[in-house]
């Protein structure tokens, strides 16, 4: 059997289709990310990382290797904080890079990250940016929320008298296209008490995920905010597990699990046909 290697992924239940192609060589068509990432006809996933060589590509980075990410529509989006973790455990198990502190090229810049002897990754996940206040409405309701900025767009709403787990997330919720006219990542947080949130998640071009690696960061942000302060550290429960995140001026991390689940190959026939 020959055919296009993959391997599959996950962080906090937020999966990942990854394609190592070290010299940049793969299509990757929006018809083709689509295809791969859909639970029926596909492997299934909520995004693919492909990994390439940041000079592959001319991308000036620090970092020997660049994580492109795509969501599960196809669509590129900047910066993924679960997938970086997952990126960096596999250049870790496949010795493409040694245990310890490397730097991961992302279409937001360049990450930092630390594989910790168990395999658990810290990111550095730069800047989380407070960009102004807009509205979400889910099932006919209005929430208000914070717009943050970690390399891609989030809106977090912090909801005091709404239990997270009773939203309807499984349609699309509304948003002001004016304030984000390429789409935004909706989170709907409870505050469960000194250091610790938790977190529903609807991604832009995927749906609603079981986890949201920028998406923690901006609902620490965004409730530091609310609090009157820009510096902290907080626990984030997501359905698929938990994240630890710090935030101070002008930078902040994600630390938590990564893991590889499976390996094999893409039949060609079907990589061909999936690609128009
Ligand atoms: N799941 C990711 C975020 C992936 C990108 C997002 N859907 C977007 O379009 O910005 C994460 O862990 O950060």
């Amino acid at each position: 059997m020959g055919g296009i290697e993959f391997l599959k992924g996950h962080g906090t239940q937020n999966d990942f289709v990854l394609l190592p192609d070290a010299a940049g060589r793969l299509e990757l068509t929006e018809a083709r990310i689509a295809a791969l990432c859909d639970r029926h006809r596909g492997l299934g996933a909520d995004g693919v990382l492909r990994i390439v060589r940041a000079a592959a590509l001319e991308i000036a980075s620090e970092g020997e290797w660049f994580m492109d990410y795509r969501n599960a529509d196809g669509s590129i989006a900047e910066m993924c904080g679960n997938g970086v973790r997952v990126f960096a455990r596999y250049l870790v198990d496949s010795g493409l890079a040694a245990e310890g502190e490397f730097v991961v090229a992302t279409r937001a810049g360049d990450r930092p990250v630390v594989v910790h002897p168990d395999r658990s990754v810290t990111v550095g996940m730069g800047p989380a940016t407070i960009t102004g206040t807009s509205v979400t409405v889910v099932a006919g309701r209005p929430f208000s929320g914070v717009a943050v900025d970690v390399g891609n767009p989030h809106l977090v709403s912090v909801l005091d008298d709404t239990d997270v787990a009773d939203l309807d997330l499984r349609d699309q919720p509304d948003f002001d296209h004016d304030v984000f006219p390429n789409g935004v990542n909706l989170e709907f947080v409870n505050r469960l008490g000194e250091g610790a949130l938790r977190m529903r998640v609807h991604e832009r071009g995927v749906g609603e995920t079981r986890a949201c690696g920028t998406g923690t960061v901006a609902a620490v942000a965004a409730a530091f905010h609310l609090a009157g302060t820009d510096t902290g550290a907080s626990t984030v429960d997501i359905p698929g597990g938990r994240v630890e995140v710090t935030v101070s001026r002008g930078a902040s991390t994600l630390s938590g699990p990564a893991e590889i689940v499976a390996r094999g190959e893409i039949d060609d026939a079907w990589w061909a046909a999936a690609g128009s």
